[in-house]
């Protein structure tokens, strides 16, 4: 999110989560000017920060300058890391690239410190591919941390996304399949998803 109209626009759905990304590389990244807009974004809805292996003083000094009430972490950040950013008092999301080669059992030593776990594609790029990983991956989830299922979410998913069965299933990330143009959001199309479903 860049854009004021835009940040308002997506702001009226009321949507849980707002992201931000603070990912230099991105081509979502936002400026020290759009990042201003966050202030704007009702109390009810979670201005979130997205960061890649960020230095962990770069990402204090977000939250308390932009009042960020969530962290969403999409590098190789330690449990030391979220710890570290437990302790300022806001939601910590970390974020997971799944393949076939995934090692689940890395995820014990962050469920106790961590809020949520979010599933994405594995990408050399950390997060925003637009691309969509297999979904029966999460089987091998034997944990009870409820967790965010992100990457390269599109309208045509809502079928398979009603029929999963799974209450740890938190909630539903979406970013690139529902954008004009990076960091420009469809409204239309955010619409029409949130209106097809019977659940979340
Ligand atoms: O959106 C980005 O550019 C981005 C860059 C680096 C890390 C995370 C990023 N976005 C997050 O990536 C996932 C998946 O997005 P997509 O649906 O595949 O486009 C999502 O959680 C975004 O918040």
């Amino acid at each position: 999110m860049k854009h004021a109209s835009n940040i308002a626009a997506v702001a009226a759905l009321k949507p849980a989560y707002m992201g931000f990304i603070f990912y230099p590389k991105s081509p979502r990244f936002i400026t020290e000017v759009s990042a201003e807009l966050i202030k704007y974004i009702p109390n009810g809805i979670k201005a979130t920060g997205v960061f890649v292996n960020e230095d962990i003083e770069v990402v204090k000094g977000h939250i308390f300058k932009h009042r960020l009430k969530a962290v969403q972490l999409h590098g190789n950040e330690s449990v030391a890391y979220c710890e570290a950013i437990k302790l300022t008092g806001i939601e910590v999301i970390k974020a997971f690239g799944l393949a076939e080669s995934f090692d689940f059992a890395q995820l014990v030593a962050y469920q106790n410190v961590v809020d949520y776990f979010l599933f994405d594609t594995q990408t050399a790029g950390h997060g925003g591919s637009g691309r969509v990983f297999d979904w029966n991956l999460l089987q091998h989830y034997t944990l009870d941390k409820p967790y965010f299922l992100s990457g390269g979410i599109d309208l045509q998913h809502t079928q398979s996304l009603e029929e999963i069965n799974d209450p740890r299933l938190y909630t539903l990330d979406i970013n690139s399949k529902f954008e004009v143009e990076p960091g420009l959001k469809d409204i239309d199309k955010i619409k029409k998803f949130i209106n097809s479903f019977d659940k979340f």
